[in-house]
């Protein structure tokens, strides 16, 4: 599957793996045989190869690739960081393998070559670059030579995905058995190029005891919980889902949430509009039903019907104590729901006090909440909470958040990150820039309520419905406005139901 490894986690894969027969050096000799294998396919015999060795084994991975190089015909020249004899372990194995030059790293010069192998830091990456290195990084940069990184690009922190004052910029990155963080949050991402994930020898069967809790996001995390309605279905065992309209200046918020739910799938969806916004909502769908909601006391009375089986609150739904109270009120009424948007802001520097509504949900864990707030959201409601607001990492941000009110976070951007309150969480890479356009988050909540109401669990919900927007993001491209995204959704879902077979 697409676990995704945390360096020490990662640290773990290759200690199990050798406690179980392959030796270290072994493993370090498949992972700069593939880092070759990689700056071959990109480069001809004969060109001239840099390969820039730090003083841990992401070095040692670099002088096996320049061995392999060598032999294969390239011209290559290695540049150590630090010195040859206070290298270690295997990575000394490696070099001592070598039997060509090595240069001073601070003598080398990246311009002077076609390729740069980069493999000065990987998971050992332990503070911010400075002196020699980051020098040597900067003037890598600067050359504009092609940088295959080894394991992460260096300077990229690869929990994080944060570039500790300086990082390589490389046109692609081999890593090894799984991902890290880093390969998929931001800014690391950007720094990676395509990344190549190699199989050097360690057993899936690791996997069984590091139990790792995150994911690249994609169909295979979720399709076991999502597939088409079977052919006796009718329309409601696909649920019923509620979307709350603000008052008149908001009532497009909710019409791109309901498109967003029927579209995905549910089988009836319903606005719930205040009387003086009522009349705005004529030129809603024709699919989309209209009901009459009045305050707290009109949405209880609505979601007393059991039938109405998810809700989303909080697009254009206005910031203050009324919408805590409608909050309330829908977290009461026993059914899933999603809380975007004003929702949240109306919580600002309350974050403790939603989380004991969200405690006191009468449906438990089994009432599926969905919190989808961006960065801005997320900094306002965690104002009272710097152990979440400064847990880290986006991943760690977002599972601090989720475990701190016990509901699923989306927290949304480039790098979107789902966080469970179990600690699984998934990071999202299939977006495009160009979903960052008003109204596309109202059509992801109400995705979200969509699977929700189809009775898909709370985490699957929130990874597939991120990814299905992201998916019809791209299905748009450039001039994507937000009415274009349910709209997108159909063709989407066909190939989704073809290639998961159902
Ligand atoms: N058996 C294994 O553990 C395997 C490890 N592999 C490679 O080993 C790498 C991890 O090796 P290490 O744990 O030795 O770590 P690294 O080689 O990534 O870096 C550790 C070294 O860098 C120094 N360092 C850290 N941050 C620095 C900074 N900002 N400025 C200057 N020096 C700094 C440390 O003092 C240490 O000497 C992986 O990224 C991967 O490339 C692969 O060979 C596969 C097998
Ligand atoms: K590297």
């Amino acid at each position: 599957m697409n676990e995704v490894l945390s360096t020490a986690q990662m640290g773990e894969a290759d200690r199990l793996a050798i406690a179980a027969g392959t030796p270290g050096s072994e493993l370090m000799d498949k992972a700069g045989r593939a880092v070759a294998d990689v700056v071959a396919r990109r480069h001809k015999a004969g060109e001239r190869v840099l390969a820039l060795c730090g003083p841990g084994n992401n070095g040692g991975d670099g002088f096996v690739a320049a061995r392999v190089l060598a032999g294969r015909g390239f011209r290559v020249r290695v540049a150590l960081l630090g010195a040859r004899e206070a290298l270690r372990g295997d990575a000394a194995g490696a070099a001592a393998l070598w039997s060509g030059a090595v240069e001073p790293a601070s003598a080398a010069d990246p311009a002077e070559c076609d390729v740069i192998v980069d493999a000065l830091f990987g998971a050992g990456l332990a503070r911010d670059l400075d002196g020699e290195a980051l020098a040597l990084v900067e003037r890598v940069n600067a050359s504009g030579v092609p940088v295959v990184a080894v394991d992460v690009p260096s300077g990229v922190d690869g929990n994080t995905g944060a570039v500790r004052r300086a990082a390589i910029r490389a046109a692609e990155t081999v890593t090894f058995f799984r991902p890290k963080p880093g390969h998929l949050l931001l800014p690391g991402r950007l720094r990676c190029g395509p990344v190549r994930i190699a199989d050097i020898g360690i057993p899936d069967a690791v996997l069984a005891t590091i139990r790792p809790a995150c994911w690249a996001n994609g169909t295979r995390l979720w399709r076991p919980a999502f597939r088409a309605p079977a052919p006796e279905g009718h329309k409601y065992g696909r649920g019923h889902a509620l979307v709350l309209s603000g008052g008149a200046e908001g009532a497009g918020a909710a019409r791109l949430a309901a498109r967003g739910a029927l579209r995905i799938g549910a089988g009836l969806v319903t606005i719930a509009t205040p009387s003086d916004a009522l009349a705005l909502h004529a030129g809603r769908p024709d699919a989309v039903m209209l009901r009459r909601s009045d305050g707290p006391a009109g949405l209880a009375a609505l979601l007393a019907d059991r039938r109405r089986n998810a809700w989303v609150v909080g697009p254009a739904a206005g910031v203050g104590e009324r919408t805590r109270e409608l909050v309330a009120a829908a977290l009461a009424s026993g059914a899933h729901g999603v809380l975007d948007a004003d929702a949240l802001t109306s919580f600002e520097g309350a974050s403790a006090e939603l989380a004991r509504a969200l405690a006191a949900r009468p449906g438990g864990a089994g009432q599926a909440i969905v919190l989808t707030p961006h960065e801005g959201e997320f900094g306002r409601l965690f104002k009272d909470s710097p152990p979440v607001a400064s847990a880290g990492s986006k991943l760690e941000r977002a599972r601090a958040a989720a475990a701190s009110l016990g509901a699923v976070v989306v927290l949304k951007g480039p790098d979107t990150v789902i966080a469970a309150p179990d600690g699984r969480a998934a990071i999202n890479a299939n977006g495009t820039p160009f979903l960052a356009t008003a109204g596309s988050g109202d059509v992801l909540s109400g995705i979200v309520a969509g699977l929700l109401a189809q009775s898909v669990p709370a985490f699957e919900a929130a990874c597939a419905g991120v990814w299905f927007h992201a998916e019809a993001g791209c299905a748009v491209g450039p001039g994507l406005i937000a009415d274009d995204l349910p709209d997108a959704l159909p063709k989407v879902l066909k190939a989704y139901f073809a290639e998961a077979g159902t």
